[in-house]
């Protein structure tokens, strides 16, 4: 077995690899801090926000943000949605992002799908929503890491991953990832992967 086919400290879910890279040893264990991330999905086109403040400022993502004490993550999910994008929607679980930076608390960023939503897309203080068609998504221009397991989200197949990022500067630096699903749920990612 490859020494990247196992699967790193954190990862807790039933997964295989689909994407693994980088070097190194994976960093140690700190604190953990959870944040969601809701993406809504609309036939052909994926909304994204472009993130004007903040982790991840300029970059474009999901909607979501950190989990308040004694509030569930769907709930957060729904609250940070509504106040970022202006819009509630059902939401489905996707997947889990473990995101590491030495010396921070971990971020486990539980990521949900939606497909239908209510009310009207607004912008917000933290977050410029746009559409994007399926084929056009900015991976240029977002965490190096979701190029891995956007398309499995899109494609409605759960993951679970982790990456481990170095902090320079102002810039974060992708060290080593790894990303599985599991390989027994119904495939419609082979398209994708
Ligand atoms: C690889 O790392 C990441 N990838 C992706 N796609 N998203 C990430 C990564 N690391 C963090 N995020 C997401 C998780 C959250 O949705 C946001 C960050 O939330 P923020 O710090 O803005 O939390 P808020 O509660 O909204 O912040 P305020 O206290 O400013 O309201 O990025």
């Amino acid at each position: 077995m490859n020494s990247m086919d196992a699967k790193p400290p954190g990862i807790i879910d039933e997964v295989k690899m689909v994407h693994g890279g980088g070097s190194g040893d994976w960093f140690p264990a700190e604190e953990i801090r959870k944040y969601t991330n809701v993406f809504l999905i609309q036939g052909d086109r994926l909304l994204l926000g472009y993130k004007k403040r903040g982790l991840g400022i300029h970059k474009y993502n999901g909607f979501g943000g950190k989990v308040e004490p004694n509030e569930s993550t769907l709930d957060a999910a729904q609250r940070e949605l509504q106040e970022e994008a202006g819009i509630i929607a059902p939401l489905e679980h996707a997947g889990t992002l473990l995101f590491v930076v030495p010396g921070s608390k971990w971020a486990h960023i539980d990521i949900f799908r939606a497909e239908e939503y209510s009310g009207t897309i607004a912008e917000s203080d933290e977050m410029r929503p746009e559409w994007f068609n399926k084929g056009e998504i900015p991976f240029d221009n977002m965490w190096d890491t979701d190029r891995y397991w956007l398309p499995l989200l899109l494609a409605n197949r759960p993951f679970s991953g982790r990456a481990d990022y170095e902090k320079k500067g102002e810039d974060f630096i992708l060290k080593k990832w790894w990303f599985g699903i599991n390989p027994n749920t119904v495939s419609q990612a082979n398209q994708c992967i």
